[in-house]
């Protein structure tokens, strides 16, 4: 069980940790009190100081006054903050857990004095509303009660394993991204609700809570979303004229192509945050 009073901290205060922050606090993983959040930019800052948490504008700071520190910046800002705190973490204290996408542990133990325990998490942001699909992946220097600690921290925003690392780019194009693909997906039923006379309210609210019932169905049935699209598809009925419509446009190769192209951009990441100078460190 995690220590109730565990500091946390979050360099970087922008969306993915406002939506971390929040889930831990309602998961009553963390007090606000107990958080520190720091932040180039004021007003991410007066957003998490209005919640109770302690802001401030030094990186170092946050390093000072946590236990675990989330590296929640933007990838290519990962290496700057890294040099900037390398001298205040100790591995007998911290514990560095990075959000960022296509960030390397080999990359970030680099720039680290050595023995710093990290740790790679790909979060989304649906675990502001505990409904997160993390994944995550253990450094060279990380211990089974880290490994413990991250499972029951996001475990308690939502649904948290752990894989290779090599798998988290793959994690990174599905679930790390995927919020935005079935935003787009409700949004487009919407707009054909609309399209047939619907009003907006209406047709966002029905395709919203279609999208969650049938997650929930996949969930909690145990049965293959094959065999629950079949119990919706009367022979010579409305559905599968729907479906032939989907299958025309190539629908099921537009999905996967998204999880494919999003995946390749984590690679690309990853190569771009491994060639920098090694001297620097
Ligand atoms: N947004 C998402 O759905 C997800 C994002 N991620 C990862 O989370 C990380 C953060 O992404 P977002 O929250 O979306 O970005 P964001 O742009 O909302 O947040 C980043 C924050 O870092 C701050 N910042 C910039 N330079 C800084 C510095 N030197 N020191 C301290 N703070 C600094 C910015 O002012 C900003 O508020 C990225 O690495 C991304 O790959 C991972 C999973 C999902
Ligand atoms: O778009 C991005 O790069 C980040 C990583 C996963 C979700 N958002």
């Amino acid at each position: 069980m995690m220590d109730e009073n565990l500091s946390i901290g979050f360099i970087g205060a922008g969306m993915m940790a406002s939506a971390l922050i929040k889930g831990v606090i309602k998961a009553g993983k963390a007090k606000p009190a107990s958080i520190t959040a720091s932040d180039a930019y004021q007003p991410s800052l007066d957003r998490q100081a209005a919640e109770g948490v302690h802001t401030t504008l030094s990186n170092r700071e946050v390093v000072s006054r946590s236990r675990v520190v989330f590296l929640a910046v933007k990838p290519d800002v990962v290496a700057s903050v890294l040099d900037e705190i390398k001298d205040d973490v100790d591995p007998d204290r911290h514990l560095i857990v990075s959000i960022a996408a296509g960030i390397s542990l080999e990359s970030m133990e680099g720039r680290l004095n050595s023995g710093a325990r990290v740790v790679r998490v790909m979060p989304n942001t649906p675990c502001l509303v505990s409904e997160s699909a993390a994944a995550f992946a253990l450094g060279t220097h990380a211990t089974a009660e880290d490994r413990a600690l991250v499972q029951e921290l996001m475990g308690s925003v939502g649904y948290a394993c752990e894989v290779k690392e090599s798998q988290l780019d793959a994690v990174t194009g599905l679930s790390g991204s995927g919020p935005a693909y079935v935003y787009l997906l409700i949004e487009a039923l919407a707009d054909g609700g609309v399209r047939m006379g619907l009003p907006r309210q209406v047709a966002l609210q029905l395709a919203a809570q279609t999208v969650k019932g049938a997650a929930t169905m996949v969930m909690t049935t145990g049965q293959h979303p094959g065999q629950l699209k079949d119990a919706v598809t009367s022979p010579g009925g409305t559905t599968i004229a729907g479906i032939e419509a989907l299958e025309k446009a190539g629908f099921r190769g537009a999905a996967m192509g998204a999880v494919v192209a999003a995946t390749q951009r984590s690679q690309e990441l990853k190569a771009l945050s491994a060639t920098p100078d090694k001297s620097s460190k």
